[in-house]
């Protein structure tokens, strides 16, 4: 455990003594200023005290005030709350209602918060969805898709004629982008909207059933209005000739705002029941030659004038579309945060059970509970960990995105565009994946409704798809690294976010050194540099020879075919550099955590996340001897060893996520252990 501190060589040094030195060494470096530092918390470690109120001031910053409105709203009113049995259309019904309380009952009118203070919508769209994931989504459609299509692609005479509607929610709106044939590949889509300068309008068509836009939230039941994504055409001198100038925004009205009937042309249809998020009502849309004012053309990147003519600031179609989606990134900045929200839920619910339950235990003595179980630990100490990782990351891509809408700095747009593909995709797939690990480590309680893990995992399932699928996200940071990585050798600089490759890609291009892939003491494997070097190294060389292979195959397959026969290698590359930026973040987050204990805490947690990552894929390091096997055997070691610490102090951990009972909703997760046992056997009717 400790480290010898090691006596520097002098000229007078026996050979014997010198060998002994240099082997030592080898498996305990000499201490600095900063692990000393270390060792200190380490020994304080053993008499942790976590104060969960401190720690969680520390977590919700200054938002924790408008987030206990939400869940003291909902709790004051249980007509509202989600029964555990609801049929698709009552679902719908209620998820409307709750909506509707809690912007005009409750006061809550986040649509200002949007461009003026994104942390606080960010924080009121996670509570929300904590209370209900339908209505959490509900409300992003609303505020983040459509509103935020308006105010982002719009401009001031849109703001001033719907802001009021779409914030009291008389204009309650949808998102037309994906069809019938086209999700992910956006620029496929084949919706038409024709101008016609004789009536200066716009004509919205569906050419064919797979234009038919589908999935589209809010359309099937409730929604007055649409922003439709489509091709927008131009008549041209040639007779009947018109030219293509690349995917627009159009409002699109598709219900009388009086009588609520569907409008002559459109035609809506229910998509029907889904795996989860019912609350939900989406619908697909044909249009039938609809006719809409120029008006409604989103004009912010792009505009037609009354004689036909298009002018735009950007050159291209490419820049254009660029420009649009880069201006949609606030959903999915919403939905990796509302994610982190979800994880919360489960790891709280699994951990609390978990802690109170029990099962076995050595002869003749009373019964443990199932987190002592080593098993246990590493199903769920880890998963823990990973959350405060999450909620540390997710903070700081909503510090990014607020500081983008402030400043529009273009590097900064590029920037919050790769981190927020990034953090969706790695922190959607990993909240997935968690749901079913926290059902079955609840064993058979875990599996009754009431317990949360199915409805919230199927609720929370399409995250991994919708805003981006995860795996196509991934790829952009994977082609962005790529993209700076060319722009180093021709003498550029990485962009902010990346700029720890710089560094990393010179180490990288050296061999590991062999002195320190031998050092296994725990004051260096704690160590936040120790760390952060083997993740900056894994992507380093994940980028190297991801680099070399694409030139390869380049030449005899064309970039497209090079690109996908190195797919994986890509997808992992993206992994491990949005890997490294958790654990940048998280380690920038200790240190700025002002209360002692707290941070104690938050060290142990980030050392878990970290070196239970590293063994993860201790394959790779040993391949390439980063780590000696012995070293390698340390790791496994001391993050087991952590997932038990971790362990101890896992209550607080939890209890600092600041969940009350009313919004768990789990009796098998209440606060109070003497009351989960019984409020389940009064659910069952005893
Ligand atoms: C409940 C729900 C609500 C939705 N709400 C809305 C809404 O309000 N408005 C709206 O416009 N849309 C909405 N959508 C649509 C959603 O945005 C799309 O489903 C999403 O963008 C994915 O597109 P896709 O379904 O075409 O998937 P596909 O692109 O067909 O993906 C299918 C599979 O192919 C893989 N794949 C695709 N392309 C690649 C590639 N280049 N490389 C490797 N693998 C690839 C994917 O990884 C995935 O595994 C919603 C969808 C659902 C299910």
């Amino acid at each position: 455990m400790s480290s010898a501190i090691i006596p520097s060589s002098n000229s007078d040094e026996q050979p014997t003594t010198r060998r002994i030195r240099l082997l030592s060494l080898h498996l305990n470096p000499p201490l600095d200023h900063h692990q000393q530092l270390q060792l200190e918390a380490c020994s304080a470690r053993a008499k942790m005290d976590v104060n969960a109120d401190k720690l969680s001031t520390y977590l919700r910053g200054k938002h924790r005030d408008i987030r206990e409105r939400i869940f003291e709203y909902f709790s004051s009113r249980p007509d509202l709350q989600t029964p555990i049995e609801i049929l698709k259309d009552d679902y719908r019904e209620l998820c409307l209602k709750q909506l509707v309380a809690l912007v005009r009952e409750a006061g809550i009118r986040p649509f200002r918060y949007v461009v003026e203070d994104p942390a606080k919508y960010f924080a009121i769209i996670e509570a929300v969805g904590s209370v209900d994931m339908s209505l959490g989504i509900k409300f992003g459609v609303q505020y983040s898709l459509w509103g935020g299509s308006v105010l982002n692609l719009g401009t001031k005479k849109h703001r001033d004629k719907y802001f009021e509607g779409i914030d009291n929610l008389e204009y309650l709106g949808c998102f037309a982008m994906t069809e019938l044939h086209h999700g992910s590949n956006v620029q496929g889509i084949q919706t038409i909207a024709t101008f016609d300068p004789l009536t200066d309008e716009f004509i919205i068509t569906t050419p064919n059933d797979g234009a038919i836009k589908w999935w589209i939230g809010n359309a099937a039941v409730h929604g007055k209005f649409a922003t439709v994504f489509a091709k927008l055409m131009l008549p041209t001198h040639e007779k009947n000739g018109v030219s293509d100038m690349g995917v627009h925004a159009f409002i699109v009205p598709i219900r009388d705002l009086k009588t609520h009937k569907t409008l002559p042309g459109v035609e809506i249809n229910d998509c029907g029941h889904k795996v989860g998020l019912n609350g939900v009502d989406n619908g697909a849309l044909r249009f039938r030659d609809v006719r809409i004012p120029r008006d409604n053309l989103l004009n912010r990147f792009g505009d037609v004038s009354r004689d036909g003519t298009y002018t735009s600031n950007l050159p291209t179609i490419n820049k254009r579309f660029a420009a649009t989606l880069g201006e949609l990134v606030g959903g999915r900045v919403g939905l990796a945060y509302s994610s982190v929200g979800v994880l919360k839920i489960a790891a709280t619910i699994a951990i609390r059970y978990s802690l109170l339950r029990q099962q076995f235990g050595p002869p003749k003595q009373p019964e443990i509970s199932i987190l002592d179980y080593q098993s246990q630990q590493h199903k769920l100490m880890p998963m823990l960990a990973s959350t405060y990782a999450f909620h540390f990351a997710t903070v700081h891509l909503v510090e990014k995105y607020s500081q983008m809408k402030k400043t529009h700095d273009e590097q900064l747009v590029a920037d919050v565009h790769a981190l927020s593909a990034g953090l969706k995709s790695y922190v959607t797939s990993y909240t997935a994946k968690s749901l079913s690990i926290c059902r079955e480590a609840c064993g058979g309680h875990g599996y009754a409704a009431v317990n949360r893990f199915g409805s919230l995992r199927n609720d929370h399932d399409i995250f991994q798809t919708f805003e981006g699928d995860n795996t196509v996200l991934l790829q952009q940071v994977a082609g962005d690294l790529l993209k700076q990585y060319q722009e180093k050798f021709r003498g550029g600089t990485f962009a902010v976010t990346w700029s720890y490759l710089r560094e990393s890609m010179n180490t990288y291009l050296s061999q590991p050194n062999p002195v320190t892939a031998r050092w296994e003491g725990e004051d260096h494997l704690r160590d936040p540099k120790f760390q952060l070097d083997a993740f900056r190294y894994r992507t380093s060389r994940l980028l190297q020879s991801a680099a070399v292979r694409l030139r390869k195959h380049t030449k005899t397959l064309g970039s497209f075919g090079a690109w996908n026969r190195c797919l994986n290698h890509l997808l992992t590359l993206a992994e491990s550099h949005i890997e490294t930026v958790i654990l940048e973040n998280f380690i920038e987050a200790i240190k700025s955590c002002p209360d002692a204990n707290s941070q104690a805490a938050l060290k142990l947690v980030c050392d878990l996340y970290a070196l239970n990552l590293i063994w993860s894929d201790i394959g790779t390091y040993r391949n390439v001897d980063y780590v000696a096997p012995n070293k390698a055997k340390a790791i496994h070691k001391l993050a087991d060893y952590l997932s038990f610490q971790v362990k101890n102090i896992a209550k607080e951990l939890v209890d600092a996520f600041d969940l009350p009972d009313n919004v768990t909703r789990a009796p098998i997760g209440k606060q109070s252990p003497s009351e989960a046992y019984a409020e389940y056997t009064q659910y069952v009717g005893f």
